[in-house]
């Protein structure tokens, strides 16, 4: 089954909800409709944003999807601070990134907590987005294929196979994030095409065939079309390039397989 490419940009700790409204109105500006046919494209706001971003959407009936960068294993209690599946279902959110790597370091989240979120996610038909990927020691030791396999199968830990097929697998090499370094096509093909292997000794075929699986790390509008290329490579997971509107459209154009006219 073809899987369709899925550009999501994570837009971390940056631009409060009037910014928001700024970006999205110009990402909605400037990539014609004809691309949605070929590209999914989300937005990743801080929670702060989303109702604003939500309500942009619905009114202008708006192909963009949004989702949230974090979400809490409970759905509802004395949790200061979390916010839940059902919260961000309510605010029609398609999308969130779990285990992202500045959340396993920077609040020591780990694969448990983080197979824990998917859980939660999966539960209020939020789609997961499962990040994970090697820090450069383990890319330098050569066991980054292993790690990052054990991440995935840690990260679905207890799934069945027809959930299994509703999260999207980000690879993110934690060296390429931010510093301008991507990995090469052949080097993100190779730990992507043993991620959906895993998938399908664990899962059969047709799930490992349905699961996306993107990349994450540095991705601009000059790599993303050699990134989605490769044939385990399924879109991207974008950071600094999703911050700027004509960036970002060009990326997305670029990923449905041709430049902005
Ligand atoms: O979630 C996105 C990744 O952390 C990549 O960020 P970056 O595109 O700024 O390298």
């Amino acid at each position: 089954m073809a899987r369709q490419v899925l550009v999501a940009g994570n837009w971390k700790m940056n631009l409060n909800h009037l910014e928001a409204i700024s970006l999205v109105q110009k990402i909605a500006f400037s990539l014609p409709e004809k691309y949605y046919a070929k590209v999914e494209v989300a937005v990743l706001p801080p929670f702060t944003d989303i109702r604003s971003i939500q309500t942009m959407v619905d009114g202008d009936k708006l192909l963009l999807r949004y989702g949230a960068q974090d979400i809490s294993r409970h759905d509802s209690g004395a949790y200061t601070g979390e916010v839940s599946g059902l919260m961000l279902a309510k605010l029609g959110c398609s999308y969130v990134t779990v285990g992202h790597s500045e959340r396993r370091e920077y609040h020591a989240e780990t694969d448990e907590l983080v197979n824990s979120k998917v859980k939660a996610a999966l539960k209020h038909g939020v789609a997961p987005i499962l990040c994970l990927g090697e820090r450069l020691e383990v890319r330098e030791s050569g066991e980054h294929v292993a790690h990052c396999v054990a991440q995935l199968v840690a990260g679905l830990k207890g799934l069945k196979a027809e959930q299994v097929a509703k999260v999207v697998v980000a690879y993110e090499p934690v060296w390429a994030i931010g510093t301008g370094k991507v990995a090469t096509a052949a080097d993100a093909q190779e730990v992507c095409g043993a991620l959906r292997a895993a998938l399908a000794e664990k899962y059969g075929d047709e799930v490992a065939g349905t699961v996306r699986v993107l990349y994450g790390g540095s991705v601009k509008s000059g790599n993303i079309g050699e990134l989605v290329a490769q044939d385990d490579i399924d879109g991207a997971l974008v950071g600094g390039a999703s911050l700027q509107a004509d960036e970002f459209t060009k990326l997305c154009a670029m990923a449905a397989g041709g430049p902005l006219p």
